[in-house]
């Protein structure tokens, strides 16, 4: 991890850089990939999941007997977990419905807006280097909670051709039935275009590598919706005085370990914390299976000390990460301050890790800097909000001639018809 002391604000948008592929090169691929399978369907798919996860499948559909296998395959006690998980998700998701509220603009004018779960839904669990099963539980409850009518799930096959039973597991406990062995950015292609296996959805969730976010967003430029550009998981720790060191590069290894291009950043106001802090990263990556991968992240990962916590939050705020923990004292008057983040972790005992898992929050994020404009998924995601408007004669009376005016003076005869046809009738029948 690389130390910025007192960087000037000039230098902090090259500060907030993440690690990208070459971008003619990431495009061009995915392009070609969306292209095969809007062309050969399946058989396109079949090929490109020989060509990256290595394995010929017979057929892309999972079985409910594999299904079913899965779930007494998986150890008693990570199913309590899930369970468990899913619970917490379930709450603070179903605690995110909204009444439906009417509004009486003026008197006899009612306008209301009620929300409608989007029918078709179609969600990516990543697989690539590691089973991301938690992700069916924060794509899966919200859409069912919405009410969404078809969910499909595509996640890799690994190399035998089968997905992992946690997430088949997973999947079941959520109610979904239509899951695909399919990933990568031909899994977000067959869920855009629709295969013979693939049903087309109308939105796709989820994340994913850099090829599964420039997949989705390539094809939101097609007129698909996509929840957000959701891609390399990325921590910054704001950190002082009274933060403990093990904890804090406990909370930057956990997310330096999920690719060589995440990216974990250190923001502190007193260098002294760099050096124990440095040196725990050092001691627990040693316990770390996945060490080789965190180191290449925190490669790519700085420290960055600043003159006051006030400067602190305008880095923060500037480099909007996807998930922001605070282990600093008074720590809610900083959260509170925030204004871009995907989800922040208050105190030194609110890991990321719980986050993650099961506090109950979402973990599907904005990276890269989206959070500056872009939610993190929530039950709302998976709903449109259609308005509704009723007037009565006096609603009309009262609000058309307002209306008459304003098309007058856009020039649009009719828009005003529509309201003096109506008003004549009123005055000639009252
Ligand atoms: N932002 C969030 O909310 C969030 C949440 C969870 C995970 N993540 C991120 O999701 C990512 C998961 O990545 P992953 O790779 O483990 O799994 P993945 O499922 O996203 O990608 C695996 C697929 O990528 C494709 N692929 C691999 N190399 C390729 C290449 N050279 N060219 C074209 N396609 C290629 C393959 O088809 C493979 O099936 C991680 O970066 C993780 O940090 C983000
Ligand atoms: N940290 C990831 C979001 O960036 C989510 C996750 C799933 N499993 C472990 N972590
Ligand atoms: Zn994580």
């Amino acid at each position: 991890m690389k130390t910025y002391t007192n960087p000037t604000p000039d230098t902090w948008a090259e500060l907030c850089q993440r690690p990208q592929l070459e971008l003619e090169f990431l495009e061009s691929s995915v392009r070609n990939v969306l292209n095969r399978v809007r062309k050969s369907g399946d058989e396109a798919l079949l090929e490109l999941t020989a060509q990256y996860d290595k394995v010929q499948l017979a057929s892309l559909e999972v079985g409910a007997a594999e299904i079913e296998a899965a779930g007494r395959a998986l150890p008693e006690a990570l199913k309590d977990a899930i369970r468990t998980a899913a619970a917490n998700i379930e709450k603070f998701h179903a605690a995110q419905r909204r009444d439906v509220l009417k509004v009486e603009t003026t008197p006899g004018v009612h306008c209301w807006r009620k929300g409608v779960a989007i029918d078709k839904v179609g969600i990516y669990i990543p697989g690539g280097s590691a089973p991301l099963f938690s992700t069916v539980l924060m794509l899966g409850i919200p859409a069912r909670l919405a009410g969404c009518r078809e969910i499909v799930l595509c996640s890799p096959p690994d190399k035998t051709g089968a997905i992992n039973p946690a997430i088949l597991f997973a999947a079941a406990h959520v109610g979904i039935k239509r899951i695909c062995k399919v990933g990568g950015a031909q899994a977000i292609a067959a869920m855009a275009y629709g295969t013979p296996s693939v049903p087309k959805v109308y939105k796709i969730f989820g994340p994913g590598n850099q090829y599964v976010t420039k997949a989705k967003q390539l094809v939101q430029e097609e007129g698909l919706a996509i929840d957000m550009p959701a891609g390399p998981s990325e921590v910054l720790v704001m950190a002082d005085e009274t933060a403990e060191p093990a904890f804090v590069a406990a909370d930057l290894l956990s997310q330096a370990e999920h690719g060589e291009d995440s990216q974990v950043m250190l923001v502190l106001n007193d260098a002294r914390l760099l050096a124990p802090v440095e040196a725990e990263i050092e001691r627990q990556l040693t316990q770390l299976p996945r060490r080789d991968i965190a180191r290449k992240a925190l490669a790519n990962s700085r420290a960055v000390v600043l003159a006051d916590r006030q400067q602190a939050l305008d880095f923060v705020n500037t480099y909007a990460p996807e998930h922001l923990i605070l282990n600093i004292a008074r720590a809610d008057a900083v959260a509170g301050a925030v204004i871009n983040a995907g989800s922040v972790f208050i105190g030194n005992y609110t890991p990321e890790a719980m986050g993650d898992y099961a506090s109950g929050t979402n973990h599907t994020l904005p990276t890269n800097g989206f959070a500056r404009a872009f939610a993190g998924v929530s039950l709302e995601s998976f709903m449109k909000y259609i308005t509704f408007q009723e007037v009565s004669a006096a609603g009309i009376r009262a609000l058309g001639p307002v209306v008459e005016r304003m098309a007058e003076a856009e020039q649009l005869e009719a828009h005003k018809m529509a309201i003096r046809v109506r008003l004549d009738k009123l005055a000639s029948n009252p």
